[in-house]
């Protein structure tokens, strides 16, 4: 009978160079997700701004990214089996480069896919629904597996990035079933997963309703609010001068700032 730990004995420890020259491989893949992650945010950015000054409406209301810990990818290795190998963790994590685009209404949400899906260099991969099929703990998002080309200096690396959409109310949701399910390391109590379960049905309630609303105040003014009376103005002069300041009070005319 062996004296080893069991965690030793299934995962036995290697060479020092080979641990060495693994984690350096393994940094330089994480690097190369990291620029995956700039690319998407780029193309999110973009659509977000071009659509607020051209529909004077924004579907994003908040995007965020994260680059999945050196700690949570060794983990998730041990938890499904995966080689701790750059070809493994390559060919079979997909989650290492995310970004999260939070919408105010579930329209916006397949609007936002469809303007990212639209563009060539972006290739989808899988697509998982579950805001038409939830999770049994109730969890709803959209979630696109994409991969992107990322122009490095001796080649081109396409790189998968986990993309996930959700409402304002699917991600407060989500959070916070997030932290209970670590607080509980997994195993939540019935009762807490049953209040949860509640709690997303009270979250699409409220995400159905907004919605409802949103779209018979639009039915009632109209798509589109005339520009004049937006901004009210008179004279061409005058409102290509207030566009022009509210571009540069957003940022939007960012170039030749060193000049
Ligand atoms: N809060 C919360 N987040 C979830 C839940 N299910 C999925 N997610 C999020 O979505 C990610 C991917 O989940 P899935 O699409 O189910 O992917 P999977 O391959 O089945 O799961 P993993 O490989 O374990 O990430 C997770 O890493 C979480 O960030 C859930 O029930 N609650
Ligand atoms: N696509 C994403 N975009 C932005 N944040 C994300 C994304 N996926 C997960 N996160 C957040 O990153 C944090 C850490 O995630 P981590 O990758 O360690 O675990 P996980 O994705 O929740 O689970 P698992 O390792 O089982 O896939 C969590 O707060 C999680 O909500």
């Amino acid at each position: 009978m062996s004296k080893l730990p069991q965690d030793v004995r299934e995962h036995p420890i290697p060479d020092p160079a080979e641990l060495r020259k693994l984690v350096s491989e393994l940094r330089r893949l994480v690097l190369t997700y990291k620029f995956g992650i700039d690319e998407v945010m780029t193309k999110v950015s973009i659509l977000r701004d071009e659509f607020r000054h051209m529909q004077n409406y924004n579907p994003v209301e908040h995007v965020g990214s994260r680059l999945k810990s050196f700690e949570s990818i060794v983990a998730k290795c041990r938890r499904k089996s995966i080689p701790l190998t750059p070809e493994g963790v390559r060919a079979q994590m997909f989650d290492i480069a995310g970004v999260r685009i939070t919408c105010s209404f579930v329209n916006d949400i397949y609007l936002v896919r469809d303007m990212l899906l639209k563009q060539a260099d972006l290739t989808l991969l899988e697509e998982r629904d579950y805001i038409k099929h939830p999770k049994a703990t109730g969890y709803k998002s959209l979630h696109l597996i994409v991969q992107i080309p990322v122009y490095l200096s001796d080649r081109v690396e396409d790189v998968i990035v986990e993309i996930q959409l959700r409402t304002i109310a699917m991600d407060f949701w989500a959070s916070l079933e997030h932290k209970i399910y670590y607080k509980y390391d997994g195993d939540v109590p019935r009762p807490l997963t049953d209040s949860l379960k509640l709690a997303a049905d009270v979250a699409w309630s409220l995400d159905t309703s907004m919605e409802r609303i949103h779209d018979e105040v639009k039915a009632i003014s109209g798509d589109e609010e005339p520009v004049a009376s937006r901004h009210n103005l008179h004279t061409p002069e005058e409102m290509l001068r207030d566009f022009w300041r509210a571009a540069e009070a957003d940022g939007g005319f960012g170039f030749g700032s060193d000049a």
